[in-house]
C-alpha cells in the first residue's frame, strides 16, 4: 500500500518510480516480469500541473496525450488514434480497440451519455454522491478481447465550491500508462469543473496493481535519481459548450477558433503539427509547434528532437551492422 501526494504530475511520477522500484514485489502476469505495489492512492493537488517530462529519462509525446483525451471525450473508438501512437494497434481486435473508453463514456450500451449525466446530476444536486462514470463492463470485458479497460470508473464530488475527482484503475503501468492516464483524467476533471462553474479541487488516482515492467526498471531508476522539477501548470481550460461532440469535432479538425478558446485551439494545433510530422513535412511541423503559446508547443518540440535523435541512432546502428 502506498499513499503519495504531490502538487504536480512530475513530482508524483518521480516519487512513484522510486517507491515501486524499492517496495514493489516481483510478479509475472502473462509471463512478463514486473515489480508491483498492490493498493496506491496518488493525489495531485494541482491537476493543471498535469504533464510529465523528466528529460532525458522520460519524455512524453504531447500529441498522443492530447489526441487520446480528445478521442476519449469525443466518444470515439475509430482507428485515427493509431496515427498518434502506433503501438496501440497491437491491442486492437478487428482494427478497433474493444476497451476504448470513449463509447462507454458517451454512449454506454448505445444509450447513455454518462458525461452529460454527471454534469446534469451535479448541476441539480451539487452535493450528490452518485456522480459516477462507469467504464468496466463485464458483458464486454469477459469475452477474451485483447484490450480490457484498466480504468474501472471515475467519480466526482463538489465540496466547498471545489470539484474533486476520484479514479479507480485495476491495473496501471507506471512507465507507459500513468503519465498519459493522469493527463487524460485531469482534462476530464477540469472540463467538468468548468461546466459546473466551480473551482478545480484535488485529483485522486486509486490503483490496485501499480507496476513497472522489468525493461523499464533502469529508466525508472534514472527518473527517481533526477532532481524533480514541478510540471508547469497548463492555462485554465475554457469550459466547452454543452454540445461537446460538435465542439470537439472542430478541435480535432483544427478548426476551433483561437480567440474564443486558446487552449482548445492549441490542442487542435498540436494534432495538426503531428499530422504534418507524420506526413514527412518536418519543417512545417516544427514551425507550428514553435508558434504555439505555452508549454504544449515546448514539449512537442522536445518530442520531435527526441524522435530525430532516435532515428539517427537507429540509422547509425544499421550502418555499423
Ligand atoms: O489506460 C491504461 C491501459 C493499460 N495500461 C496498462 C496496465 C497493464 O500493464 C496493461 C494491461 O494489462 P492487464 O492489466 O490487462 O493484464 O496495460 C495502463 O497502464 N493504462
Amino acid at each position: 500500500m502506498i499513499t503519495l501526494t504531490a502538487t504536480s504530475a512530475n513530482e508524483l511520477f518521480t516519487a512513484v518510480c522510486g517507491q515501486v522500484l524499492e517496495q514493489g514485489h516481483r510478479t509475472s502476469p502473462r509471463g512478463q516480469l514486473t515489480k508491483e505495489i498492490l493498493g496506491a492512492h496518488l493525489t495531485l493537488t494541482n491537476p493543471r500541473q498535469r504533464f510529465v517530462a523528466v528529460p532525458p529519462a522520460r519524455l512524453l509525446n504531447p500529441a498522443f496525450a492530447v489526441a487520446e483525451v480528445l478521442w476519449i471525450l469525443a466518444g470515439s473508438d475509430e482507428p485515427w488514434i493509431f496515427d498518434f501512437n502506433r503501438n496501440l494497434a497491437q491491442y486492437a481486435d478487428d482494427g478497433r480497440l474493444r476497451g476504448a473508453y470513449g463509447p462507454r463514456i458517451r454512449l454506454w450500451r448505445g444509450e447513455i451519455d454518462q458525461l452529460t449525466g454527471v454534469r446534469e446530476l451535479l448541476r441539480h444536486d451539487p452535493d450528490s454522491r452518485q456522480a459516477v462514470i462507469q467504464l468496466y463492463d463485464p458483458q464486454l470485458d469477459t469475452q477474451g478481447n485483447r484490450d480490457v479497460p484498466c480504468t474501472l470508473n471515475y467519480r466526482f464530488f463538489v465540496r466547498a465550491g471545489q470539484l474533486h475527482m476520484h479514479t479507480t484503475m485495476r491495473s496501471n503501468d507506471v512507465w507507459l500508462g500513468l503519465p498519459y492516464d493522469l493527463f487524460a483524467a485531469t482534462i476530464l476533471h477540469e472540463l467538468m469543473a468548468g461546466w459546473l462553474d466551480v473551482d478545480l479541487g484535488s485529483y485522486h488516482h486509486h490503483v490496485d496493481s501499480l507496476h513497472l515492467y522489468a525493461h523499464d526498471w533502469d529508466g525508472a531508476a534514472e527518473v527517481a535519481r533526477t532532481p524533480t522539477a514541478a510540471s508547469t501548470a497548463m492555462p485554465p481550460l475554457v469550459a466547452p459548450p454543452d454540445d461537446l461532440t460538435r465542439f470537439l469535432g472542430a478541435v480535432i479538425a483544427g478548426e476551433a477558433p483561437m480567440d474564443a478558446d486558446p487552449i482548445w485551439h492549441a490542442m487542435g494545433q498540436v494534432l495538426e503539427s503531428y499530422r504534418r510530422w507524420n506526413s514527412g513535412d518536418r519543417t512545417s511541423a516544427t514551425a507550428l509547434a514553435d508558434s504555439l503559446d505555452g508549454d504544449l508547443g515546448v514539449h512537442l518540440h522536445a518530442w520531435y528532437e527526441h524522435l530525430t535523435a532516435r532515428t539517427h541512432v537507429t540509422s547509425t546502428k544499421a550502418a555499423i551492422r
